[in-house]
């Protein structure tokens, strides 16, 4: 069974008399241990349909199962779920580490004590065990952020949301909540990552779901996505620049030669090129690869 299965979701918001189709047509599956990266730009419906999946906005059509149970009539679907959105606006800004892991805790139906084992171990993991007094608003951006992924972990759940994980972090707190991020996700949970960092997405995700007005426009293995998307050119580069006869016969073959740099415009073509250059040194060979950010522009600017 999925740890998420969202179907054929709709929302329109009525607005007076306008009505705006914010999520058209949604689906989505997780599994245990998957990072899925769910991106579009700003107004596709991103947040509509995790709030949706969340329990927290009921979609005009559509079903959603957390677990096999449905947050919309079911509330127990909520103790499989964790979830970061909006910043870190799931922790309580005057309550100290400490005491808003034991209150989520309990509100998710953990007694005191587990909480604050749970809690604990949670802070130990998280490096903060020795900020466990300090008032969240205390805290630097970062260590508010992992206590925030911390809280959304108090009672263990086997999917968890991501909305901007490492928004307006600086370098090293961007490496620690990537590493956790990981670390969760080989834990067994699944992870649904919202974010406009592309690189972040690329780097963390497993399988992309790109959303544009409301619809998926591409669902795919990040690894497929980029290759799907990439060209087959393939560049060289040579210690110093080509002359006389290798530079003819190279040239002959339709490479383009910009001084010490080759672009072999076909894969086909490599290892003709490489016979020729034999045994001349190479400083490289690498393969014109898209990159995440590549392929969203693409995909998400295509004309309706
Ligand atoms: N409460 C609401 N009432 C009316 N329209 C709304 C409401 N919330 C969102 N919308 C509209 O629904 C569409 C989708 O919004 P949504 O917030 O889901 O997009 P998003 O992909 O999360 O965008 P962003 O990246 O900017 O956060 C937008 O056109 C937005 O203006």
């Amino acid at each position: 069974m999925p740890v998420l299965s969202a179907q054929r979701l709709r929302k329109v918001y009525r607005d007076k008399k306008i009505e705006v189709p914010a999520v058209r047509d949604v689906s989505l599956v997780l599994s245990a241990g998957e990072v899925l990266a769910f991106l579009g730009p700003n107004g596709a419906g991103k947040t509509t349909t995790i709030k949706m999946i969340a329990g927290l906005i009921l979609p005009d059509a559509g079903q959603v199962q957390i677990v096999g149970r449905d947050p919309h009539r079911d509330s127990r679907a909520l103790r499989s779920l964790g979830a970061v959105l909006e910043g870190n606006r799931n922790l309580y800004w005057r309550l100290t580490c400490e005491e808003n892991l034991e209150y989520f805790g309990v509100l998710r139906g953990l007694s005191r004590r587990v909480a604050h084992q749970r809690g604990k171990a949670l802070l130990e993991r998280f490096g903060l065990t020795e900020k466990r007094k300090t008032v969240v608003q205390a805290l630097s951006r970062g260590m508010q952020q992992k206590l925030a992924i911390a809280v959304s972990l108090i009672h263990d759940p086997q999917l968890l949301l991501l909305d901007e994980p490492t928004l307006g972090l600086d370098v090293e707190a961007t490496q620690a909540v990537k590493a956790l991020v990981r670390e969760i996700a080989a834990e067994g949970r699944a992870i649904l990552l919202t974010t406009h960092q592309l690189d972040i997405a690329e780097e963390l995700s497993d399988r992309v779901a790109i959303i544009r007005q409301g619809e998926i426009v591409a669902e795919e293995a990040t690894p497929e996505l980029i290759r799907q998307f990439s060209g087959s050119a393939y560049h060289i580069e040579l210690e110093s620049p080509l002359t006389g006869d290798r530079l003819q016969k190279i040239d002959a073959l339709g490479v383009l030669v910009q001084g010490c740099t080759l672009t072999v415009p076909d894969s086909s073509l490599l290892y003709p090129v490489l016979d020729i250059l034999n045994p001349l040194p190479l400083l490289s060979i690498t393969r014109d690869e898209a990159s995440l950010t590549d392929i969203f522009l693409k995909l998400t600017r295509l004309k309706a």
